[in-house]
């Protein structure tokens, strides 16, 4: 059997842990409290979608959010991992995007349901190229940006994290043992807005990465 090659992570079916509200800006535009501690969410990896392939617009939502998110990919499982070697158990980044059925999400917050039919349907984790770790050496201060048919809805800078890298996976790693292979979704800034059927999305960290993808409908 040939060895497992972390620049496809997402084919190993590994878990996509998610913290959401990390930037005050977006907790803000959302009216949502900013947290004292890091709020989680999981996605399955059946929610990856690749460059090539489309966005699929879930029949049951009429307002689809992107969220640009900074990911984190686990190269070195752990258990209560201090933040001190955090940095250690990460192989590299991906460029995210965190599909929103912002309508539904609203509905289950106001119901107290769990946000599962708005995160974490099919084609929810657009994700672009595997980032050597390298190429990143502070992922703690670069910017990211997404852009709706070449307008610019998202620019923000992951300095503006509520709570840092080796913070999450500290926190996570506490109560969700991390394994090699699963991705952190790191939380959204501010100008999250809807898409529409033949959108296209297009985000980039400058100078690292961009990727392109579609918004369809499921035929
Ligand atoms: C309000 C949200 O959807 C939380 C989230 O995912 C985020 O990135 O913030
Ligand atoms: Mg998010």
């Amino acid at each position: 059997m040939s060895a497992r090659n972390i620049a496809r992570f997402w084919e190993w079916g590994k878990k996509i842990i998610c913290v959401g509200r990390n930037y005050a800006d977006h907790a803000i535009e959302l009216k949502n409290a900013i947290p004292s501690e890091p709020v989680l969410f999981l996605k399955p990896p059946s929610a990856y979608v690749r460059e090539g392939s489309p966005i699929l617009l879930p029949f049951y939502t009429s307002n689809l959010h992107h969220e640009v998110e900074l990911g984190v990919v686990i190269g070195k499982g752990g258990t209560a991992i201090p933040q001190s070697s955090a940095m250690e158990h990460v192989a590299g980044y991906v460029l995210c995007l965190d599909m929103t059925a912002r309508d539904v999400q609203d509905e289950c917050k106001s119901k107290g349901l769990p946000w599962t039919l708005a995160k974490a349907f099919n084609t929810s984790c657009p994700i672009s190229d595997f980032i050597p770790k390298e190429k990143i050496p502070d992922p703690g201060s670069i910017d990211l940006w997404l852009k709706v048919n070449h307008i610019v809805k998202q620019n923000g800078s992951t300095s503006q994290m509520i709570f840092s890298i080796p913070y999450l996976i500290n926190y996570i790693s506490e109560i969700i043992s991390l394994e090699e292979g699963d991705l952190i979704l790191t939380g959204t800034p501010k100008g999250v807005s809807s898409v529409q059927e033949q959108d296209e999305l297009q985000a980039g960290i400058d100078g690292i990465v961009t990727m392109t993808f579609k918004v369809d409908r499921k035929s």
